[in-house]
């Protein structure tokens, strides 16, 4: 028998691609999926690309937990931290919500709203000394999506001193399917075919989550709704200290990483390329004109966003090869 987890909001869109990657993972066995409104359905019938998995999502309750090892929680914000207390201290979490990601309380406050819940490791590998720390915690905060993929682009630039933390610029472009599944009129098929939407601008809750794993002191973030289900696309833009390049700095930093690709000069991320993966592709350029560092980062928003980065952290914690599990190449086209 293998190590037995659980997925708590199964019926949702970074659920059930928990659901999938742990179905197509040797070492985890589902012990128990859980919904709140949709308890009670066949998994099949909420997600049909999970067709023949026999299962039903019963209610979300910390009982039906117990026995899990490892328990994956997929909440809206602010429904994880009462649920987390409920768990013994024996079991095993990783939070794919941003209840336990920043260390600042007042700024929790000031972007979600409500009481801070509190401080759990930062679920980014990659980040130096992070995969140790995760790999020595039974609590984990998964990254939010913009998170990862603006971090994975900056962190190795300020760390090394060739990108001024003060003046970070960034334009992200992120697939619905990043805003949850509830419906919402604005995610209407009919509206957003066609159109390329800006919102939560300059006012984006990831802000002070990637100036906590960057490094950046200050970073103007403006997100944009694309006309598509999965990916982030974001450019990182930031004004350059000295004369290194800072693709010579990422492709040090990311060597020796599995999920994270400084592609080839010349060769740019794009989102399709990164789809049903655990990848993170990046490029790097200093712009013709104003000498600013540019870096694009693409990921999938439910792989290396959500779910397959979740997964990561689990296999870290749980004394699995990291990358048990999961996909270093994508799906395209
Ligand atoms: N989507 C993404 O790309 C990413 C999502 N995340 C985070 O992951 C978490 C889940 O996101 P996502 O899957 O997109 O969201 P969805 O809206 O698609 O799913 C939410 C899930 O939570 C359940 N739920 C809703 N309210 C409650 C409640 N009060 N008590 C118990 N269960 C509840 C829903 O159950 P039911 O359907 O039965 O009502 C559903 O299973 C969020 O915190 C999100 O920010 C993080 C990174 C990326
Ligand atoms: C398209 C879209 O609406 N995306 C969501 C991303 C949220 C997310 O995935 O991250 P969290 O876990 O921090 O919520 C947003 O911009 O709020």
């Amino acid at each position: 028998m293998g190590i037995r987890v659980a997925v708590v909001g199964a019926s949702g869109y970074a659920g059930g691609e928990l659901l999938r990657l742990i179905a197509g993972h040797p070492e985890l066995d589902l012990a128990a999926a859980t919904a709140h409104t949709q308890a009670g359905m066949p998994v099949a019938a909420v997600h049909p690309q999970l067709a023949g998995m026999e299962l039903t999502l019963s209610a979300t309750d910390a009982a039906a937990l117990g026995d899990a090892d490892l328990v994956f929680l997929a909440l809206p914000h602010g429904q994880s931290a009462a649920l987390a207390a409920q768990l013994g201290a024996g079991v095993k979490v990783v939070d794919l919500g941003a209840d336990f990601r920043l260390r600042d309380a007042a700024a929790w406050e000031r972007y979600y709203g409500g009481p801070h819940a509190g401080t759990w490791t930062y679920g980014l590998p990659e980040l130096p000394g992070q995969r140790e720390a995760i790999a020595a915690s039974d609590r984990v905060a998964n990254t939010g999506c913009y998170a990862a993929a603006v971090t994975l682009a900056l962190a190795p630039l300020v760390a090394a001193g060739v990108a001024d933390p003060a003046d970070v610029v960034v334009v992200a472009a992120s697939g619905t399917s990043g805003a949850g599944r509830s419906a919402k009129t604005h995610l209407l098929g009919s509206e957003i075919m066609g159109d390329l939407t800006p919102y939560k601008v300059g006012a984006h809750q990831h802000v002070p989550e990637i100036k906590q794993a960057s490094g950046a002191d200050s970073l103007a973030m403006t997100p944009v709704l694309a006309p598509m289900p999965r990916g982030i696309l974001a450019t990182v833009n930031a004004r350059p200290i000295g004369r290194t390049h800072p693709r010579d700095v990422l492709r040090a930093a990311y060597a020796d990483e599995p999920f994270v690709h400084v592609l080839p000069e010349g060769a740019w991320p794009h989102t399709g390329a990164t789809l049903g993966a655990n990848t993170c592709h990046l490029q790097a350029t200093l712009d013709l004109d104003s000498g600013r560092i540019v870096v694009v980062s693409a990921i999938d928003n439910l792989g290396k966003g959500a779910a397959g980065q979740a997964v990561q952290c689990a296999n870290l914690m749980l004394g699995l090869p990291e990358t048990t599990g999961l996909s270093t190449f994508g799906v395209a086209p």
